[in-house]
């Protein structure tokens, strides 16, 4: 839908404020290479914008998060993207509820914030493949981002449905979006194939038209194979870099025109089982304040995180597989529940030194509420909803089959065997090439083994009698989302070897849990009397009222180990307690039924529960718990069992 025009205004006053108001034809944001600037209409102008991503934050506290980023002192926000949030099959496209892009893009405007705009169609963005579709792997030679004519082909066709919608909402158009970001930090990518990025830029410019103001970021390293002759070329780098070295770089690129870092760093991601960043309020603001000083426009990344719910966190190589935990807070100025930190008043106060802020108080932190602790009772084994969660049965293969190749593209899949020997004394039991793609949970008829890890975990010990049922529970923990040199296949991604058996015959059940938590024990009237053996992955649930008129609050599970958590039916992430250093989940008040309604809310556990099997909900977040371990897997021992303990406390 494009921005209203003022059509309803009576007819004698049209012409009157038509003579008043920029008109689409004058309305213009320019590059001024004479004085090194941005214009806007003409005139000079600087943004000093705040990343904020749509799809980490519920539709209903857009325009509180919007209205919050412009009272610091902000006039652009800027957002990617994700292909696969808005594509998750081949020509299926999906723009409705959290996918409405152009309801957030009209929140912006009502925020008085322009639009940088940034769809990829890489993202990074610590999200689920950097925001590429998982589909896109079902030809497993493609060759992502690259000219591979697989890949540009989806690209096109996604982009040929993005774009014309985009078109009405350019700046010159009678839109808010002043500037379109190519691709995505290209230079960090090991293929430099300018054939594709050239092959982008003709591709944005014919459905864009040749107005519309295109750019590249990169860092530092990358300056070389993702800048491109036509896109104006920008930069990302935060407060401990060295900004003058940097904008020097930067100039060899850019002779002329405003300086442009496009993500400056406000804070840091976190990674499960790693200690949680922070950068500095004085950092933060000092690198901003010289910044702003040469005239630099300036991105702040992020400036309101927000949460990576249900499987869409994505995750990072760097000499193991480290996934992204399911908070984005990235001690980011507005913190994951939309509150305003100390960091955001400092910069605020900075920006105000520059141009200015606008008049009057940023909203309070939102009233929070505080519940239990409650107990959960137990609905039953994973398996014993085995044909809730797999209504279509299973493919049977000589082979394991990845999640890919039975179009799983996220969360949970069973793969099944049946021992062909008994095996008596404590056997080993592994995958080779570091093949669990990435925790597996190992069943003997239905009785808990353990935990192979990709990377951490690379056997178990098991026994079984000649035609135990051998149940590998495998869960994807999220696409690598930077720097793959090749695509992130999940699954078993080789046979498991049992001794000296190679395990063959499997079947697959791909699994809808979230079907199954949503439609079916919702109609449970009476609790299933499954055979308990509480442990492995297994459901937990209970219900509850919320207390006077609620609040944000964050889901605490002292305990538990490892899950997923949905609460009135909503994928609220996964949870993992034992391994940190998130120990809360943060759970935004419109989720939860007001009072007098009960509220769901069910666990899938896979470990191991606690003796108490109980939750409670939280005024405050954990997201810093002191990491009791520090894993580290010696890459060379293919056997080794457990991984070595650097430290322990
Ligand atoms: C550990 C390096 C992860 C690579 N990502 C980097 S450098 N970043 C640049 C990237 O463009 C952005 O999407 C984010 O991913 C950001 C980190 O938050």
């Amino acid at each position: 839908m494009a921005p209203k025009k003022l059509l309803c205004l009576p007819s004698l006053l049209l012409p009157l404020l038509t003579l008043l108001l920029p008109q689409a034809d004058t309305r213009s944001f320019v590059v001024d290479p004479d004085h090194d600037r941005f214009l806007l209409d003409g005139a000079p102008f600087r943004y000093v914008s705040g990343s904020l991503h749509y799809f980490r934050v519920p539709r209903v506290l857009w325009a509180d998060r919007l209205f919050k980023m412009r009272m610091s002192g902000l006039n652009a926000v800027q957002f990617y993207v994700p292909w696969n949030y808005h594509e998750p099959e081949p020509g299926v496209y999906k723009f409705n509820g959290s996918r409405d892009l152009f309801a957030f893009l009209k929140e912006a405007t009502l925020a008085n914030l322009l639009v940088i705009l940034r769809p990829g169609p890489y993202i990074c963005a610590e999200w689920e493949m950097g925001g590429l579709p998982a589909w896109l792997l079902r030809k497993p030679k493609i060759h992502l981002r690259t000219s591979d004519p697989d890949f540009l082909a989806a690209v096109d066709s996604w982009f040929k449905v993005l774009l014309p919608k985009i078109h009405p909402w350019l700046y010159h158009n009678g839109g808010n979006i002043i500037s379109i970001q190519v691709e995505n930090e290209y230079g960090s990518y090991r293929a430099c194939d300018m054939s594709y990025m050239r092959h982008l830029a003709g591709l944005f410019r014919a459905l864009l038209g040749d107005k519309i103001l295109l750019f590249t970021t990169d860092g530092p390293e990358g300056l070389k194979c993702g800048s491109l002759q036509g896109l104006y070329t920008t930069i990302d780098f935060g407060p401990a870099d060295n900004m003058t070295k940097i904008f020097a770089l930067l100039r060899k690129y850019e002779p002329r025109g405003p300086l442009v870092n496009s993500e400056y760093y406000t804070g840091w991601l976190d990674y499960w089982g790693q200690n949680h960043s922070t950068r500095s309020v004085p950092a933060v603001t000092k690198g901003l304040e010289n910044m702003l000083k040469l005239g630099a426009s300036v991105n702040m990344y992020m400036f309101h995180g927000g949460t990576n719910f249900g499987y869409w966190n994505g995750a990072d190589e760097k000499g193991r597989f480290l996934p992204i935990t399911t908070s984005y807070d990235y001690d980011a100025p507005i913190s994951e529940a939309g509150d305003p930190t100390p960091k955001l008043f400092a910069i605020r106060n900075v920006i105000s030194k520059f141009q200015e802020v606008p008049l009057g108080p940023l909203p309070p932190p939102s009233p929070k509420m505080t519940l239990g602790p409650l107990s959960l009772h137990l609905d039953g084994n994973l398996l014993a909803f085995l044909d809730f969660l797999c209504p279509q049965g299973p493919i049977h293969s000589i082979l394991p089959m990845t999640f890919e190749a039975v179009n799983q593209d996220h969360g949970y899949m069973l793969y099944r065997t049946y021992l062909t020997h008994t095996v008596s004394e404590p056997t080993q039991f592994w995958v080779p090439n570091n093949g669990v793609h990435d925790r597996a949970y190992v069943m003997v008829d239905g009785v808990f083994q353990g935990v192979l890890e990709r990377n951490m975990k690379r056997n178990l010990f098991l026994t079984g009698k000649k035609g135990a049922k051998l149940d590998v529970l495998l869960e994807n923990m999220g696409r690598l989302s930077f720097g793959s040199n090749s695509s992130d296949f999940k699954g078993l991604l080789e046979p498991p070897v049992l001794g000296q058996t190679v395990l063959t015959q499997w079947l697959m059940f791909p699994l809808k849990v979230d079907n199954l938590v949503k439609w079916w024990f919702p109609n449970q009237l009476l609790k299933s009397s499954h055979p308990q053996t509480p442990s492995g992955p297994t459901f937990y649930s209970t219900t509850f009222p919320i207390l006077g008129s609620g609040g944000d609050t964050f889901l605490f599970l002292p305990g538990w180990t490892k899950g997923q958590v949905w609460i009135n039916g909503f994928n609220l992430g996964r949870y993992w307690t034992k391994r940190g250093p998130q120990q809360t989940l943060y759970v935004p008040r419109p989720l939860l039924f007001p009072r007098g309604a009960l509220n769901k809310i069910t666990l899938l556990e896979l470990e191991n529960v606690p003796l108490q099997p109980q939750i409670q909900f939280l005024d405050r977040p954990i997201l810093n718990s002191t990491m009791h371990k520090t894993y580290i897997y010696s890459l060379s021992d293919e056997s080794a069992s457990e991984p070595m303990e650097l430290s322990g406390h």
